[in-house]
């Protein structure tokens, strides 16, 4: 197990970066991934999540900053000197060699016991419904099979200081990846090391990782667990990036425990002082409600979904493009309705970062 250390972190591809942000694939990060945690990197694409991934792997020296394991300098340490396992999008699988003494090598590697060897094989390929394969060439076999090979390859070693994952489940079948996702946060139990899961599907992230840490343009906006980033996005960006739809922002006013959005005066569950900048006010789709018009806020209904398990409305309010659930006992009759807010669900907003309440009144 090894605590993994950020320090004044950043990284540019340019030979001679100038101050300005567009030149940095990374922005400054101080971050320490803890002993045996189960980490994700989540974000869309160009976010800087494989780049940090790479400096953490050794593959990228970054620019500035340090990388510590347990304290110790290793920014420009090798792979190797590190101790790190790592599987990558596609499958890293000997062909010629059998599913077995693919598992087998990076033991071997190490110069485990034979006896060892047998046992921890054995142990990833059951894990991995790999065991009746065993004595099987790799070579044939489906990508879904191989990529199963490539990620026991990446597991089976227990003295690693961590383990990367690089979009691991990426060619993995949809039905078989909610499986290995789930067998991963077991073997993520047993195994106690510190494992960095990059993606960008919030699914896989959130079922997978303790902590997700969420990537927007070379920035860590915020890192949390699932409960956190639902109910207190730290960001604009993030309230948006999770959840499906996700959280839905309105400019408002706020003055004290009041909030304005579009004449209609609103409760909120705590006070706020004087707020900067353009202010909004964010709420998650399943804690707003579509009412009748009059009920809340002036809202027009521009189409009902039928999700099955519920029905979500999409209207506009103050100009805005805002998801609501629709309750049962709703039947939305013509454009005009009204939305209305659960007031502890509320978060307040200015320039998009989310503002810390003052001692409930
Ligand atoms: N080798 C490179 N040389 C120059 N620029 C690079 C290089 N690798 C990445 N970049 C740039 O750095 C930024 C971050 O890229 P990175 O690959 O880390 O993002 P990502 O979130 O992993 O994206 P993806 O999910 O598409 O892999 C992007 O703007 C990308 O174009």
């Amino acid at each position: 197990m090894t605590a993994i250390t950020l320090e004044h972190m950043a990284h540019s591809y340019l030979k001679t970066p100038s101050r300005a942000e567009d030149d940095w694939a990374l922005k400054e990060l101080d971050f320490t991934f803890r002993h045996g945690g189960a980490y994700a990197l989540l974000g869309p694409s160009g976010c800087g999540k494989t780049t940090l991934l790479n400096i953490i792997s050794g593959l990228v020296v970054p620019t500035r900053g340090q990388l510590k394991f347990d304290g110790r300098d290793v920014t420009k340490a090798s792979t190797v000197d590190r101790n790190i396992a790592q599987v990558f999008q596609f499958p890293v699988v000997y062909d010629t060699m059998t599913v077995g003494e693919n598992l087998a090598f990076p033991l071997k590697n190490r110069r485990l016991d034979p006896a060892s060897i047998k046992r921890r094989v054995g142990e990833i390929a059951e894990l991995l419904d790999l065991g009746r394969d065993l004595d099987r060439k790799a070579r044939g076999l489906t990508a879904d099979a191989k990529q199963k090979i490539s990620l026991g390859r990446g597991l089976v070693r227990s003295d690693v200081s961590a383990i990367l994952f690089d979009e691991p489940l990426t060619v993995i079948d949809p039905h078989l990846k909610w499986e290995l996702r789930s067998k991963l946060k077991v073997i993520h139990r047993q195994l106690d090391v510190t494992m960095i899961y990059v993606t960008h599907d919030q699914t896989e992230a959130l079922t997978f990782a303790d902590t997700v840490i969420v990537m927007s343009d070379g920035r860590v906006l915020q890192a949390g667990g699932a409960e956190e980033l639902f109910e207190r996005p730290a960001h604009r960006f993030v309230g948006n990036f999770i959840g499906s739809p996700g959280m839905n922002f309105i400019p408002c006013a706020v003055d004290g425990r009041t909030a304005s959005v579009a004449g209609t005066m609103l409760d909120l569950k705590h006070g706020y002082g004087p707020l900067k900048g353009a202010v909004e006010l964010g709420i998650r789709p399943n804690y707003a409600r579509l009412g009748p018009s009059g009920a809340g806020i002036p809202a027009r209904v521009l189409r009902i979904e039928d999700l099955g398990r519920i029905r979500l409305a999409r209207v506009e309010v103050a100009g805005r493009a805002v998801a609501v659930t629709v309750p049962d006992d709703v039947t939305p009759a013509g454009d005009a309705a009204s939305v209305l807010f659960d007031p502890g669900r509320i978060n307040i907003y200015a320039d998009g970062r989310l503002v810390t309440p003052e001692r409930e009144a």
